[in-house]
């Protein structure tokens, strides 16, 4: 999987608001109702990572998530980030998030 160019970063997140480059990463929060709604969405992206082989670093705290994605093996952001950045926005979304 090749890194994506920087221009190529900025114009996914144009079409991703929630979500910001730090970095080699891209990076959101997901706030819930409550803490268990929270770690359902938490179970909910897993199933997502999995299917793609590829998982977040995600920060539980309370009812806030914070999520971080970066591709380890290329070193970066590359176009599985923003895959599962996708199937995350769409998660927090069915939640009200
Ligand atoms: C062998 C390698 O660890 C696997 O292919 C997957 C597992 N999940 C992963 N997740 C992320 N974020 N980056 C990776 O490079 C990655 N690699």
């Amino acid at each position: 999987m090749d890194l994506l160019e920087d221009s190529e970063v900025r114009r996914r997140l144009g079409e991703r608001p929630q979500w910001r480059r730090e970095g080699d990463e891209i990076r959101r929060t997901v706030t819930a109702p409550d803490f268990p709604a929270a770690i359902r969405i938490v179970d909910e992206i897993a199933v997502e990572a999995e299917k793609l082989n590829h998982h977040p670093d995600i920060d539980i705290r309370w009812r806030t998530l914070h999520l971080a994605l970066t591709t380890h093996d290329a070193g970066g952001l590359t176009e599985l980030d923003f895959t599962l950045a996708a199937r995350i926005d769409e998660i927090a979304a069915s939640h009200g998030g």
